[in-house]
């Protein structure tokens, strides 16, 4: 049985739970579940913090895991990333009160607080800064006021919680992160079917399916404006001069491209979600 950790709290825990609900999983039903065995789908879940989740996995006590990548990071484990998830997006960056450091050199000798202070100290250490790091649990933004540090090292997503805090940005991104499925040293048995599984789930919230009937005569400048992932699926009409056309597009664009079939003369041009998928 291949055994996945999988966030109990925190940031990443809905989405990851939802995700696997989707493809076909089962999923717990008291959130308080350490551990549940899906014996349909030959899988057992360890609901765990996202802290610790690469430690499990890299040491091998579990096969994968869903976690953040900084996450991963700052663990140090021998665990690998095996595919972004594209949820709980962020990226990690220095930040200090306004106007006080402009560059990582500004760093060197001051005091940095963080809860990552293995990704954080790593960047430093390869980028020839010697800084102070302050281990903090969370909060972090708080550490500056409060005195306990002159910078932070944290978790940006929307910015909100730095600006609140009156600190600004500065420096090279530490690092782009998302939630990330991650394995132990050597692949196991079953990983791949997990994987499959994730990726369908990943297309089917990506793309969308887009039906449209166009005259046969347009349909290499139509399938220009679309062109699916691999090639347009076209079925003929009983119009001889018509066909009915087939095609993945990613959902983020739908409606930019049903104005350009429609500009070009496509007409019924319809939308369809993609329940589950298997490229
Ligand atoms: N505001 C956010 N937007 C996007 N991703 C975030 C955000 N906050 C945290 N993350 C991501 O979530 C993961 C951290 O998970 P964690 O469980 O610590 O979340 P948390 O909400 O901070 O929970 P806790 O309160 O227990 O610290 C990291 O991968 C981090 O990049
Ligand atoms: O850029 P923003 O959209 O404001 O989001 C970033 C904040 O979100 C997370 O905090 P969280 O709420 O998880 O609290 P924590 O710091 O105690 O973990 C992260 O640690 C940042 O503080
Ligand atoms: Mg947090």
């Amino acid at each position: 049985m291949l055994r996945i950790a999988v966030p109990n709290k925190g940031s990443l825990s809905e989405t990851a739970s939802v995700m696997l609900s989707e493809a076909g999983y089962a999923g717990r039903r008291d959130p308080k579940e350490l551990h549940l065995v899906d014996a349909r789908n030959g899988v057992e879940f360890f609901f765990l913090r996202p802290r610790d989740i690469a430690t499990y996995v890299g040491s091998g006590a579990l096969d994968v895991g869903i976690t953040g990548r900084d996450l991963l990071l700052d663990s140090g484990s021998a665990a690998r990333e095996v595919h972004a998830l594209d949820f709980a997006d962020s990226t990690f960056r220095f930040a200090g009160p306004s106007g006080r450091f402009r560059a990582l050199t500004d760093l060197q000798g001051v005091r940095v607080a963080t809860s990552y202070p293995g990704l954080v100290g790593d960047f430093l250490r390869s980028n020839g800064v010697e800084a102070e790091l302050v281990k903090l649990d969370g909060a972090v933004e708080s550490a500056v006021q409060l005195g306990v540090a002159d910078a932070v090292a944290d978790v940006v997503s929307t910015g909100a919680t730095l600006r609140k805090a009156g600190l600004e940005i500065f420096g090279p991104v530490i690092l782009d992160s998302t939630a990330v499925l991650i394995g132990s040293p050597e692949p196991r048995a079953g990983q791949d079917t997990l994987l499959r599984r994730l990726q369908g789930v990943l297309v089917a919230r990506k793309y969308v399916i887009m039906d449209y009937d166009l005259p046969l005569a347009l349909l290499d400048r139509a399938t220009e404006v679309a062109h699916g992932i691999e090639s347009p699926t076209v079925s003929p009409l009983k119009d001889p001069e018509w066909v009915a056309v087939r095609v993945m597009v990613s959902r983020a664009d739908t409606n930019q491209i049903m104005d350009e079939l429609y500009e070009l003369g496509a007409r019924a041009i319809l939308v369809s979600p993609i329940h589950a998928a298997r490229l």
